[in-house]
């Protein structure tokens, strides 16, 4: 009897890969997540630990970012070009497994018109709402949760102190990607809630796309803002926005710029944690508080 090794692959799995084309003012948004797997003799690394034939996960991975700088086109052109170019790098390579997830954006619309870089993800937005009777007393908090948006670029981020642990540099250009929870409290219960539904969300997503942001915490007042100067019965929002982080990739090491007003196409990493969270209220102060209404609703939903 003799213990072998069996079939056996392995790759970098969930690449957040984000390909903007800044070619004309009209950005286009490509969202993938990128998964290789190489095929072929790497038995020696199993069963010694011998690296000769590994071309390691970092540069599968590396090599996905670098591929996106020339453009992405569709899921398929883009996994054929990954899996022909790895399964072709080595010789003791056979085969390369590339599987490609493209999240769907469209664009928000602003005044009727489909915004040149401001986006919605669609799917997995909940509407909510919590109704209280206190005593004589009703309360009704209206929301949304997950409302999932972008802008690929009219936001910036500076002129935060440094202290010794501060290496953030500052930006004048960076993607801005929330998803939306939001509730407010109307201070009528008899509303047309669909009506006001409708008009606040549709005021949040305006606002989001065209606040020309300096920080996300400034995004988050504005939309609280303009939701209260929408429907005059909304007497406060409460919101929390996590900031899903796009870092430019650095792609210098294999020779490529990847650099905000230079290259029509930026490369961006999608980091899933840990991410930023902003949170926040914004209200009429000639309202009376309800915090009853807002009793065992803790947090965002
Ligand atoms: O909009 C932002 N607000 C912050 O408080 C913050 N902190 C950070 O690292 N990046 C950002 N961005």
């Amino acid at each position: 009897m003799a213990i072998v090794l069996g079939p056996n692959q392995y790759g970098k799995a969930e690449v957040r890969v984000v390909a903007v084309d800044r070619s004309s003012p009209r950005h286009e948004l490509v969202d993938l997540n990128v998964s290789t797997s190489l095929r072929g003799d790497f038995a020696a690394a199993h069963t010694r630990g011998d690296n000769a034939h590994v071309l390691t996960t970092d540069a599968q991975k590396n090599t996905v970012f670098a591929f996106a700088r020339d453009g992405v086109g569709s899921p398929e052109a883009f996994g054929l070009r990954l899996a022909r170019h790895l399964a072709a790098s080595y010789d003791w390579i056979t085969g390369a497994r590339v599987a490609v997830e493209s999240y769907g954006w469209e664009r928000i619309a602003v005044g009727g018109r489909p915004h040149d870089h401001a986006f919605r993800r669609p799917g997995g937005e909940v509407r909510t709402a919590v109704v209280t009777a206190d005593g004589d007393d009703l309360h009704v908090l209206a929301g949304l949760a997950d409302l999932v948006v972008l802008k690929t670029t009219g936001s910036e981020f500076w002129g935060f102190p440094r202290d010794r642990y501060t290496t953030l540099a500052e930006t004048r250009d960076r993607v801005l990607a929330t998803a939306v929870t939001a509730r407010w409290r109307y201070a009528s219960a008899d509303q047309d809630w669909d009506h006001d539904f409708s008009t606040v969300r549709a005021t949040l997503l305006e606002t989001f796309a065209a606040t020309h942001s300096l920080a996300l915490q400034q995004t988050l007042y504005a939309m609280g803002e303009a939701v209260l100067e929408a429907v005059p019965e909304v007497a406060e929002v409460r919101m929390s926005m996590p900031n899903r982080h796009h870092f430019l990739q650095d792609l210098s090491a294999y020779g490529l710029s990847n650099t905000p007003g230079e290259d029509e196409t930026l490369v961006y990493h999608a980091d899933d944690r840990p991410y930023g969270l902003i949170e926040g209220t914004v209200l009429r102060d000639d309202v009376p508080p309800a915090e009853v209404a807002w009793l065992g609703t803790p947090g965002s939903r």
